[in-house]
């Protein structure tokens, strides 16, 4: 039960006097941003494994293909390898003449000089200085008055210009971050970027960028919109800014944040691809141009072989695509449900090719981004388990609980990946008879009589004799139980122990089978699953206890099963 948080959170509201004078709700977005990317500095900040220079390079080497023309490249002074890296581009040439790199810095002087440092010669550069002017971390991290927190900026800047001038070859920008500005009172972050320009000077021909973060998500995006139009209404030198947001993801709204904020007046979004960065994320460059797109504004980022950039950042991040995420996923060009397969083939049956698109349940094209829509669902390398429990639900009637789909998904891939070939139907379920329902050796089920007694002590309400095959030799063997599979079970006298089960009804009336699910521990084994189907449920959860144990065996030999010290019970 969640306790009350009312005492333990208080709704966040940016503005202590009203904001009704905002404009941006009757806006509407009619061009795309400039954008930025961070995947190689607020992404890499946030991974795991943060990217080697190689991994950093081909990522770079993407994005300049993608068509970014602002990539913040790193944090120079906080590792060698962000600095090898930065300095490996410029020394190398690999900046392309209309491409901007981006390095970040704290503002601290030795930091400062080291960020310079490693983007100097670069032909266009820009420097990010960031503080934090939230009030929490005024108070918590810096314990330094509005005043002094101000002076940190102004310092910044200060600092920055001086080691620019160091290097005149390099077309030098600036971009300052009133780091939290989601929960900074808007007056103070004004105060600060004032503050700001008035040392920076910017002009129209040579702009500030003023990036405001929702460092932490706070608020509704509505709430994000009004504390941008509030800068942007009020900023001075207007004409010499460039606003950007940077919305991070708590809250799960950042594309939304991102997009009232571009009707609020921001000029420039800084994102990562896929939604990569700290915590739950930065916002998803791709989400936000392909929104764009469906709305015929053609974003200037180009994603039409989405697959081969997704490959990449899966691959730079070591973190792996969500199958339902939008535009990209496994799944978001796949119906499973009837209904929607039949409106979205009728749909792509109608279309014209050079008419407006209007498919059924398919917001874009999948063509325009290099994908397929498949309205029978095909199983290959590149298919999850959706597509595989799909095939052997529709035509064979097995509902495959989750913890299965996943187990046998990867049977499915070792043979994808061994032959490289697209599955049939029929071999998926050639593949599931192999793994599970003809797994009759070396135990196999003769036959079997179950009495039970309502009346008999615990652990004895059900007792079975039982005839098996194993290994070719018949054995009769008996058990008791609270029920027909655990006395099934003990007649076994086998360390199994069952951990999960399900059962369904496969077709209807004279036809009707049973099909049984059991997941199984042996010992201290991993789980693992055995499947069963007989006219007769009872029986079916015999032959998958069977088919679970035989697995096992088959795989860690009888001596795996004798070595188990720990004997267990259904
Ligand atoms: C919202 C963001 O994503 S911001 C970017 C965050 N990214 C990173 O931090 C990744 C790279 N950072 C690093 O590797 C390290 O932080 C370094 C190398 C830059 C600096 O390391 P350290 O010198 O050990 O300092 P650390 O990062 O722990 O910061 C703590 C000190 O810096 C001060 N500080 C923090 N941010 C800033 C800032 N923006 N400007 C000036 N001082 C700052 C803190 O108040 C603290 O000061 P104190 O030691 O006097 O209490
Ligand atoms: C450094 C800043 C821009 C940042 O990443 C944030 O505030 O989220
Ligand atoms: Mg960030």
């Amino acid at each position: 039960m969640l306790t009350d948080p009312s005492k333990k959170y208080i709704p966040f509201k940016p503005f202590t006097k009203d904001f009704s004078e905002r404009t941006w709700p009757s806006k509407r977005i009619t061009h795309p941003p400039v954008w930025m990317s961070t995947d190689l500095r607020d992404g890499n900040q946030s991974l795991i494994e943060p990217m080697s220079v190689e991994r950093k390079l081909r990522f770079f080497e993407m994005l300049i293909k993608t068509g970014l023309k602002e990539i913040e490249v790193g944090f120079p002074s906080a590792s060698q390898t962000d600095f090898d890296f930065v300095r490996k581009l410029v020394d190398e040439n690999r900046i392309p003449e209309d491409v901007t790199i981006i390095a970040l810095t704290q503002s601290r002087p030795e930091l400062i000089e080291r960020t310079v440092e490693a983007a100097a010669g670069a032909k266009k550069a820009m420097i990010h200085l960031y503080n934090a002017c939230a009030p929490a971390f005024r108070k918590i991290v810096f314990n330094m008055s509005r005043d002094e927190v101000k002076q940190v900026a102004v310092d910044g800047t200060r600092w920055v210009m001086e080691n620019m001038a160091k290097h005149p070859e390099t077309d030098w920008y600036y971009e300052y971050s009133p780091e939290v500005f989601s929960t900074t009172e808007p007056e103070f972050a004004l105060d600060v970027c004032n503050a700001v320009t008035e040392v920076w000077k910017p002009t129209p021909q040579k702009k500030i960028v003023f990036n405001l973060p929702a460092t932490v998500e706070a608020t509704t995006p509505n709430m994000y919109a009004d504390q941008v139009e509030f800068m942007h209404t009020r900023l001075n030198k207007r004409d010499s800014i460039v606003i950007s947001v940077h919305p991070h993801n708590d809250r799960g709204t950042a594309v939304a944040a991102a997009e009232l904020a571009m009707m609020a007046g921001a000029d420039r979004v800084e994102g990562c691809l896929f939604g990569n960065g700290e915590r739950t994320g930065n916002v998803d460059l791709v989400t936000l141009a392909l929104n764009l797109y469906t709305q015929g504004i053609h974003p200037g980022l180009d994603f039409s072989d989405i697959d081969e950039v997704r490959r990449c950042v899966e691959y730079c991040n070591q973190l792996p695509v969500h199958p339902r995420h939008p535009y990209v996923g496994d799944l978001v060009f796949t119906a499973f449900s009837g209904s929607h397969q039949d409106a979205i083939k009728k749909g792509l049956a109608q279309q014209k090719p050079d008419a407006v698109w209007e498919v059924p349940y398919l917001p874009i094209d999948p063509a325009d981004l290099g994908r397929t829509y498949d309205a029978v669902i095909r199983v290959n390398s590149q298919s999850g388990k959706g597509g595989v429990s799909y095939l052997l639900e529709q035509e064979h009637g097995l509902v495959l609980p989750r913890r299965l789909q996943i187990e046998f998904s990867r049977a499915i891939q070792r043979v994808t990946d061994e032959t490289g070939r697209e599955v049939t139907s029929d071999d998926v379920y050639s593949l599931f008879f192999k793994e599970y329902l003809g797994k009759s050796s070396p135990w196999k089920l003769i036959k079997h009589r179950i009495t039970g007694d309502p009346s008999a002590a615990q652990g004895q309400h059900f007792s079975i004799d039982a005839e098996f095959d194993v290994n070719g030799q018949r054995q009769s063997l008996s058990g008791q139980g609270d029920g027909a599979i655990s006395a099934f079970v003990n007649s076994l006298s086998l360390p199994v122990r069952i951990v999960d089960y399900h059962e369904h009804a496969i077709g209807t009336g004279t036809e009707t089978r049973a099909a049984c699910y059991v997941e199984v521990k042996i010992g201290d084994s991993l789980p693992g699953f055995g499947v069963g189907v007989d006219v007769d449920i009872v029986t079916a959860s015999f032959k998958a206890v069977l088919s679970a144990v035989n697995r096992y065996i088959q795989e860690n030999g009888m001596e795996a099963v004798e070595a188990s010290t720990t004997s267990t019970t259904a």
